[in-house]
């Protein structure tokens, strides 16, 4: 996929974890609100985990475990180019063992046919509403 990013691998040892955040740059603060953000992500798992190391979305109460081989793909966008709020993710902590993991962040540029704008943005004010409420 050319308009992707380049593979990313990670590694989890023993600890690792990763933060819980937002792929697309919207809801950091004081980072871009416009510009071509990443609109999915692919997670590869490279390996088993012994322990830990689930990838979680918490405002979904979703948790899934690296399995060598498997593979993780959401949309972090609306079509229409705002975030969704309940694609907070993080990584874990590896408890036994390590992760691994490959990440492709896929931007928009390349994808208008695969991935079109939609004709109604009912959801844009959901997601400035949320921002307000709950990321102080
Ligand atoms: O390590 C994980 O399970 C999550 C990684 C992640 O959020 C990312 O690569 O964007
Ligand atoms: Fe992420």
């Amino acid at each position: 996929m050319s308009t992707a990013e380049d593979m990313n691998v990670i590694r989890y040892s023993v600890g690792g974890y990763y933060g819980h955040h937002y792929d697309s740059f919207h809801m950091i603060p004081g980072g871009p609100v416009t510009g071509p953000q990443r609109i999915a992500t692919w997670i590869s798992y490279l390996s088993d985990v012994d322990a830990g190391g689930a990838t979680v979305f918490p405002y979904v109460n979703v948790a899934v475990w690296p399995q060598r081989g498997s593979a993780l793909f959401w949309y972090n966008e609306y079509r229409w180019g705002a975030i969704d709020p309940l694609t907070m993710h993080g990584g874990c902590p590896v408890l036994v063992g390590a992760k691994w993991i490959a990440t492709k962040w896929i931007r928009p540029i390349g994808q208008e046919f695969h991935h079109p704008c939609p004709l109604h943005n009912t959801t844009i004010a959901y997601s400035y509403e949320f921002r307000k409420n709950y990321l102080k």
